[in-house]
């Protein structure tokens, strides 16, 4: 049996709580002897810069360099908010996607059946809602030059962020929505803002280039992002899959959690290209460090959970089993199991580690 190696980055806050529910599945495939790891944890974060002054060390760097499949938490929070700009606890995170050319982000918005009441929408809205949205990781405003604030003669000052994308980066995020599409519905929507941005001009360009020359079979829809937003509230399933810049998938993500029932259900996946039959690839939580509920035992692991259950299949080649943790996810919802954040008023909830437990007690079912 192949053991797959795999480096785990609790970070910060929750990030920290729901991976202790990642580690308990591990520890269960491995004691059933259906899967092997060499896990390996470390840093990142808020928690790497009170141990040693960065938001990363390079030697977890050169661990995540090495690894089959990361499994990140979260980082970030108010106690690092003074912390000098390039070392705050998000540069950790955002240097992990940029070394390692993570570029793709697949976020996949689901409404379980079982949670399509407790979306702030009406059920027939959401329910079976399963939207894709392919986010670029690595380029856009995120990661422009020049990002500064200066001191201006009159003396206000003036902050810069830029907005860059070139034709390949935009090209390299297209195929991957096509193709993923071509796995799907055959549909594609791009979002950008073309009537006020040059970025968006030459994405809209790019994208339709590249459907012209090489999948002019999949369908494909411009869609201006903020119409998108209002889009997604009003009638989400007209969208399947959403390939969409660094800035606006980010926020086009967490909105669409909230139709799935809360920002705790939604996973990623954070794909590199294939190199020498190597993709590199992390695996992250659409959510957050949530300061607000940290080390209350109170956040959804749901998200954390299902982004190892995408490791074990996209990574790991481990589908079957990836097939059998979206099961055990379905069933504990449907068995009435809610956290804070997935319950309607009034509902009893249970905390982190209960749900976690029940998740794997359900995994035990699925497997045998
Ligand atoms: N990938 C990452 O590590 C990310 C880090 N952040 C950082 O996290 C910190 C907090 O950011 P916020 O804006 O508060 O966003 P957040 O995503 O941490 O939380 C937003 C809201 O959603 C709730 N929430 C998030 N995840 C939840 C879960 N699993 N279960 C139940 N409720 C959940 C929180 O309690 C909060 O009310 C900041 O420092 C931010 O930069 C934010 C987004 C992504
Ligand atoms: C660098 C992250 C904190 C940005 C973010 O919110 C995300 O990637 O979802
Ligand atoms: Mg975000």
């Amino acid at each position: 049996m192949a053991t797959h190696k795999l480096l785990l980055l609790p970070g910060d806050g929750i990030g920290v709580e729901v991976m202790e529910e990642v580690k308990k599945i591990i520890a269960w495939l491995e004691s059933k002897g259906v899967a092997s790891f060499a896990i390996e944890e470390d840093l990142v974060g808020g928690a790497a810069f009170d141990d040693h002054g960065e938001s990363i060390s390079e030697g977890a760097m050169k661990k995540a360099h090495q690894a089959d499949a990361i499994m990140f938490g979260a980082v970030g929070g108010p106690k690092w908010d003074k912390v000098p700009y390039d070392k705050r606890p998000e540069a950790g995170l955002l240097r992990l996607r940029k070394d390692l050319d993570l570029f793709a982000n697949l976020r996949p918005a689901l409404c379980y059946p079982a949670l399509a009441d407790s979306s702030s929408l009406k059920r027939e809205i959401v329910e079976g809602l399963d939207i894709l949205i392919v986010r670029e990781l690595t380029g856009g405003v995120y990661f422009g030059e020049p990002k500064i604030i200066e001191e201006l003669p009159d003396g206000q000052q003036r902050a810069i962020d830029t907005q860059v994308y070139t034709t390949n980066e935009i090209a390299r995020i297209a195929r991957v929505a096509f193709e993923l599409a071509r796995l799907r519905k055959n549909i594609v929507h791009s979002a950008e803002k073309n009537n006020v941005m040059k970025s968006g001009v030459l994405w809209k360009q790019v994208v339709t280039k590249v459907h012209a020359e090489e999948y002019s079979d999949v369908g494909l829809e411009h869609i201006l992002a903020d119409n998108c937003a209002m889009q997604l509230v009003r009638n989400p399933k007209q969208f399947d899959v959403l390939v969409t810049d660094n800035l606006f998938g980010d926020i086009l993500s967490d909105a669409a959690s909230m139709l799935t029932g809360s920002l705790g259900m939604l996973p990623s996946a954070s794909l590199g290209a294939e190199k020498n039959g190597k993709r590199a690839a992390m695996y992250e939580p659409v959510h957050g460090s949530a300061p607000d509920i940290a080390g209350k035992g109170l956040a959804n692991p749901i998200a954390e959970i299902a982004s190892f259950g995408m490791a074990l299949r996209y990574s790991l080649g481990l589908g079957d089993i990836a097939d059998a943790v979206d099961r055990a996810i379905s069933r504990v919802l449907d068995q009435g199991l809610r956290t804070r954040d997935i319950a309607a008023l009034g509902e009893k909830t249970i905390g982190t580690s209960e749900m976690g437990n029940a998740v794997l007690a359900a995994l035990q079912k699925e497997m045998g």
